[in-house]
């Protein structure tokens, strides 16, 4: 396995260009924390340029957090357009249990196979069409229920799935990872979950999707431990947490990583 330092060297070294259809909530604050971790990112949403684009982009992400039909359009033209180009592509389902309308697009979206597939517990036990206890776009199960959907849904679509929480857990059905790393302080600052998966989408970017989403996971939290450090709640923690993300490096990774492999 491919260590976390390694492929976050190979992520900076590459600085890839990543496509993100996301929420309005969210486009500020993901593509601040992508570029902060060393990634390129694009905001192409309109559904006459984002499949093409897709052609030009090294991966996509694709977050459902304020659909609406001409968006969701453009969500399955472009991740169609992924698929054929041969590049991978992060699907965020939020809140996918809250709506029907949520659940139609997001059963189209996993049609189209996501390479990695990044939610909390209850948008991955409500996309593998269990009940789940989300409210709205928070959580309220822990991770360790999701396990078995996020195995279903892995070998369902053939990609990898990552349900974040207080410690993580990545699957591609047959391998499983928890990744331990993280703070409290992070679900309290909105759009983070989202920006997760931006991250995600640059680590995956010519890396085994399975390697890359465990080290962009473990990356993350411990850039949210040293956020942490000194902050005095979340307005602090925000600043301090783009900062982390600039200054991590693959050093402090190799070190501070907190990952099991079963
Ligand atoms: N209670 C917690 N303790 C530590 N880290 C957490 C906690 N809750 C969430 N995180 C971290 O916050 C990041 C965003 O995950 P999460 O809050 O589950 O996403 P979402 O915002 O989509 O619900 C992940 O890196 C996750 O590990
Ligand atoms: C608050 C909100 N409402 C619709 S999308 C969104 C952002 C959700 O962000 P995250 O899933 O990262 O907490
Ligand atoms: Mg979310």
């Amino acid at each position: 396995m491919q260590t976390p330092d390694r492929s976050l060297d190979q992520m900076r070294d590459t600085a890839p260009l990543v496509q993100n259809i996301t929420n309005f909530v969210a486009m500020n604050v993901m593509a601040n924390a992508m570029l902060a971790a060393g990634a390129s990112p694009a905001m192409v949403h309109a559904r006459e340029e984002a499949a093409e684009f897709a052609g030009l982009a090294i991966a996509l992400t694709v977050n459902i957090g304020t659909l609406s039909p001409d968006w969701a359009g453009a969500m399955t033209d472009a991740a169609a357009a992924a698929n054929d180009h041969g590049k991978p592509w992060v699907l965020d389902p939020v809140a996918v249990g809250a709506t029907t309308y949520r659940q139609t697009v997001a059963a189209q979206l996993l049609a189209l196979n996501p390479t990695v597939i990044r939610g909390n517990a209850s948008e991955i036990i409500a996309l593998a069409g269990k009940d789940a206890s989300g409210k709205g776009v928070d959580a309220g199960d822990a991770v360790s229920v999701a396990t078995d959907a996020a195995a279903v849904l892995a070998r369902r679509t053939g990609g990898v799935v990552a349900v974040t929480g207080q410690t993580d857990l990545v699957t591609d059905g047959t391998r499983f990872a928890e990744v331990q790393n993280g703070h409290p302080l992070m679900p309290r600052v909105t759009a983070l979950g989202c920006s997760l998966t931006g991250i995600v989408g640059a680590f995956v970017a010519g890396q085994d999707p399975f390697e890359a989403t465990v080290a962009a996971l473990a990356f993350y939290g411990l850039a949210g431990e040293r956020a942490a450090n000194g902050a005095k709640g979340p307005g602090s923690f925000q600043v301090a947490f783009l900062d982390a993300l600039y200054t991590l490096d693959g050093h402090d990774l190799a070190r501070g990583a907190r990952i099991v492999l079963s």
